[in-house]
């Protein structure tokens, strides 16, 4: 009997092995080698367990199982009606709606007045001054008033305190102290060739300080057109795979539940122009364009053969693409380096970049960038993201939204990256950047998604993948030009 899943592991075809081929297929050989995923795995328990402790145990759990939970983005432009009885039949649940409900019971509870901790902590620890509009200028002085009776989602819309007593590093911090050995406050350097993932991490000054401006947000918009559909808690069952509607296009789009929340925290609005830097293989530019709001959307990517995927995705959900879509200049494809990107007047900016995609490389050997081979380019991962969402604060319009995001749970790439590039742009430039904190209006998505403790996190919120709701991980934070 050949074991299984060594077979798996190795991403051996089962064919080959049973007939001994190739003699690297043989499963005493492959028994004793290590695999990129192995590595991955060994270098994820070594590194996660210091940062997340006990959590890592269930998050590990979560990741090495199959089971990866998607989310449904129907398409507005298929047999939207049709589609939406069909999955609600098989138990699936409009997003929209779970975030209404869950956005009454807090409203309730905040009227009532009663003890909470939870929302006491997120919604009373600071008084709320009304932020600026778009591009206009926030004074960071503005006195404080506040009324707690007044305090409600409601009055609270599109209101933010501004945190001006965030300094990084200061004593006060909201980290936890295992965090800051991860978290780079100098140019990350990754040039170095041959250096050990630990002493890379040590490489990084914990002692220059900047000044950081925080504001919180309270509402999540979930845009009137968008349907995305997901199976609850502990529901396990799978969307079949999406049907032709009559305009010929597919009925939905299957994606990781997290990848929804760096769209949705873009907060597009109508007739914005939005870029996606790292567009491929394309979900979130087509999730951006299913709320109907984007004048102008730009899809770009770094590869030739990723561009082409985003251009077939594409073509499966927009009716005459070529035409309508290409043709007309609402949707434009470009393979650019990120980082050279030319300016065009963008309201949003979505930057999510390439990076250790953790799930992935947990299960797939092929291109694994845990592959010895890729151990430089793994390193220089944070500078090429930092490079790139610097970029991003550069290209976008002021008062615009750039979101960053990636998919591993590395404070490094994470919050890292985003402390490197506010650095930056606060040392090198006159741009005045505003972190927005989401999670007064992440509670209102509480049953569809679990986070990480916010005080993990210096600035963005970090989905973590759990066996009952296995999306993610996503990393997303929120950051706003206002000058
Ligand atoms: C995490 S994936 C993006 C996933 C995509 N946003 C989605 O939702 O389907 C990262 C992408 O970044 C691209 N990439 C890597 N380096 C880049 C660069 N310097 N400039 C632009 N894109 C880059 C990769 O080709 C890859 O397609």
């Amino acid at each position: 009997m050949f074991p299984a899943k060594l077979l798996k592991r190795a991403n051996v075809p089962s064919k080959a092995i049973i007939r001994y081929k190739n003699p690297d297929h043989h499963w005493s050989v492959v028994r004793k080698k290590t695999f990129a995923v192995d590595k991955a795995l060994q270098h994820f328990d070594d590194f996660y367990n210091q940062v997340y402790s006990k959590k890592w145990l269930s998050i590990r759990k979560a990741l090495l199982k199959d089971r990866h939970k998607y989310v449904a983005v129907l398409n507005y432009y298929g047999d939207l009606e049709a589609t939406k009885s069909a999955l609600e039949s098989l138990g699936a649940l409009n997003i929209r709606k779970l975030f209404a409900l869950e956005k009454g019971y807090i409203e309730a509870a905040l009227a009532q007045n009663k003890p909470d901790r939870v929302l006491d902590e997120i919604f009373r620890r600071e008084s709320p001054t009304p932020d600026s509009p778009e591009g206009t200028e926030v004074k960071p002085d503005a006195p404080r008033t506040f009324n707690a009776s007044d305090y409600s989602l409601k009055t609270s819309l599109d209101q933010a305190d501004l945190d001006t007593k965030r300094l990084i590093d200061s004593d006060d911090s909201l980290s936890v102290e295992v965090l800051h050995q991860f978290v780079p406050a100098t140019r990350i350097k990754g040039k170095e060739d041959f250096i050990l993932e630990s002493s890379h991490y040590k490489m990084y000054d914990q002692k220059a300080e900047f000044h950081v401006d925080v504001s919180k947000e309270y509402d999540l918009h979930f845009p009137e057109h968008l349907n995305v559909y997901c199976f609850e808690e502990g529901n396990k069952s799978d969307f079949p795979p999406a049907k032709r509607a009559s305009t010929g296009v597919l009925n939905y789009y299957l994606m990781d539940g997290g990848s929804v929340l760096p769209v949705l925290a873009l907060d597009i609005k109508p007739n914005n122009r939005v870029l996606d830097m790292c567009c491929a293989p394309g979900g979130k530019s087509l999730l951006a364009l299913q709320t109907l709001y984007p004048e102008r959307i730009v899809s770009n990517d770094v590869s030739l053969s990723r561009v082409r995927r985003m251009q077939s995705v594409y073509k499966q959900f927009l009716i005459d693409f070529e035409d309508s879509w290409l043709g007309k200049g609402k949707v434009k494809l470009t393979q650019r380096d990120a980082r050279s990107i030319d300016y065009d007047h963008y309201d949003r900016i979505l930057v999510d970049v390439p990076c250790t995609t953790d799930r992935i490389s947990l299960h797939e050997n092929d291109n694994n960038v845990f592959k010895p081979s890729r151990i430089k380019e793994r390193l220089q991962l944070p500078e090429l993201q930092g490079e790139i969402l610097f970029h991003a604060l550069n290209l976008v319009k002021k008062g615009g939204v750039v979101v960053y995001s990636t998919c591993t749970l590395s404070p490094i790439q994470n919050d890292g990256v985003v402390h490197m590039a506010l650095k930056r742009a606060w040392e090198e430039t006159d741009m005045k950047i505003i972190v927005k904190d989401l999670s007064p209006a992440l509670m209102q998505t509480k049953s569809v998604y679990k986070f990480a403790e916010q005080r993990m996190l210096r600035y963005g919120h970090l989905v973590i993948p759990l066996v009952d709701q296995n999306f993610g991980p996503t990393y997303f934070c929120k950051l706003q030009k206002i000058q």
